[in-house]
């Protein structure tokens, strides 16, 4: 049941109306959840208690999902969880255990589908003192909107040599005859259809356009396979430059733009226009494929900004990119949806199972997806506090055992390794 105590976030004319004890649903999560959910919500009733002094205050209410789930109510996903989350509008969650090649589908992706959280919002940036294997990490600043509904999640999968996958195919060697016999072995294949829609793209695009024209970002960069999959990733990036020039006018210049002038007058010409654009702060509107992409954000991060896509690459460039600034341990994000108000925050990472309950593992996606969280209740006082106090935990080397195998790669001397809720409490002491 609900606290009694707290009060219901609402939408009123499209804004988040926050009371001062909103309720807030929560999943704990699995494996390391359990840990990790500890720590961040001392936390985060710490930044609020800091920030407000009795003020404000979080009625937090538990909900089930996963393994705590199933043991106690024979459910993965209770219906009343999901019905919790529609209703308080607003929540957070630790990660969900998928079993691969088999078994139950990602509690995550259908949280995110029955509620439709569009947006996979995954900023990634650099803390100062994290290490890095890399040599400046301090140029990424980058902030992944991530489609989060369609593409190969949608879980379209015929396992090969069942009844479903031979009806399937039959219908395709039936209709599609060219098609079926590109298919290089025929017999015993599994099939997975990605489903990419215009709606679908161009909601997740025109997100990533405000955020960038909003928090006066240089660039959105759609990244996409459209060389390969010319349908579903080749649409997602002409949506996306269709979109930038309908809806966002001189607020944006695109590479369609640059594209034109060059073949009107002159590259020169071109060079001249996207120059003039940035210098008057308009946002450049770009694409790149997305395997040179997860070269070019090692080799040059400073060239992206905010980067647009579907949601299998959004998947990869997100733990990819959060390598670059300390790793998945202090990766936060937050799923989304603009329209209906509903948001879920939660890490990057998953549930590292071989960490489960040794109080080990590094709390900093979660506390920092809550900072997200905040932020967008407009609760930026509690969220400054949070950062505050990691940079300073960050800053004295009081860190958990992956910052801690990092420094010391680095050589970096004093470097204090501490448990899961000690660097929690590390962080609620710097605030
Ligand atoms: N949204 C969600 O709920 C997600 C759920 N999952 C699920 O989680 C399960 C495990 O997935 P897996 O692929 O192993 O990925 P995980 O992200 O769970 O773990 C991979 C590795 O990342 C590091 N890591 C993860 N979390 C932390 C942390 N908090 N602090 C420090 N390091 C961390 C560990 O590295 P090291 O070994 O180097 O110490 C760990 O072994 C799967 O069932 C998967 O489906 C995965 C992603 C997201
Ligand atoms: O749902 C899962 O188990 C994995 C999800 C995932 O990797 C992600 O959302 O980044
Ligand atoms: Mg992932």
């Amino acid at each position: 049941m609900a606290p009694p105590s707290g009060q219901k976030i609402t939408l009123q004319n499209g804004k988040l109306h926050v009371p001062d004890n909103p309720i807030l649903p929560f999943i704990e999560g699995d494996g390391t959840g359990r840990d990790i959910w500890r720590a961040s919500q001392a936390v985060f009733d710490a930044a609020v208690e800091k920030a407000y002094k009795g003020k404000k205050k979080i009625a937090w209410y538990e909900v089930l999902a996963g393994e705590k789930a199933f043991k106690q109510v024979n459910n993965w996903l209770p219906d009343a969880t999901v019905e919790a989350f529609r209703e308080y509008l607003v929540g957070i969650k630790g990660p969900l255990t998928t079993p691969v090649g088999g078994g139950i589908r990602s509690l995550n992706v259908a949280l995110r589908q029955l509620l439709d959280l569009y947006v996979c919002l995954r900023p990634v940036r650099y803390f100062k003192g994290v290490p890095s294997p890399v040599k400046a990490p301090e140029k990424v600043d980058m902030v992944i909107f991530r489609e989060n509904t369609e593409d190969i999640y949608a879980g379209i999968e015929f396992e090969a040599g069942t009844a479903a996958a031979e009806k399937f195919l039959g219908l395709l060697q039936k209709e599609y005859e060219k098609e079926f016999k590109k298919i290089r072995f025929p017999k015993n294949v599994g099939i997975g259809i990605k489903p990419v829609s215009q709606e679908g793209s161009e909601r997740l695009i025109r997100a990533a356009i405000q955020y960038a024209v909003e928090h006066k970002r240089k660039s959105v960069t759609l990244v996409h396979k459209g060389n390969i999959m010319k349908f579903t990733e080749g649409a997602f990036r002409k949506w996306g430059y269709d979109l930038a020039a309908r809806e966002f006018g001189d607020k944006v210049y695109t590479w369609d733009q640059w594209e034109a002038t060059k073949a009107a007058k002159s590259e020169e010409a071109a060079n001249a226009e996207q120059k003039a654009a940035v210098a008057a702060g308009k946002v450049i509107i770009k694409d790149s494929i997305a395997d040179i992409t997860l070269q070019q954000v090692l080799t040059r991060p400073d060239e992206f900004d905010v980067i647009a896509t579907l949601n299998l690459n959004g998947d990869y460039l997100s733990d990819a990119l959060a390598a670059q600034v300390g790793g998945i341990g202090i990766a936060p994000g937050g799923n989304i949806n603009y329209v209906s108000g509903h948001a879920v925050f939660e890490a990057t990472h998953g549930t590292a199972p071989k960490y489960a309950d040794q109080d080990k593992v590094n709390p900093g996606s979660v506390i920092l997806s809550g900072e997200m969280m905040f932020r967008h209740l407009g609760w930026h006082e509690a969220a400054d506090l949070i950062i505050q106090g990691m940079d300073k935990a960050i800053a004295q080397k009081t860190v958990t055992y992956d910052f801690a195998r990092l420094m010391k790669l680095e050589n970096q001397g004093n470097v204090t390794e501490v448990k899961c809720s000690e660097f929690g409490q590390a962080i609620i002491k710097n605030m």
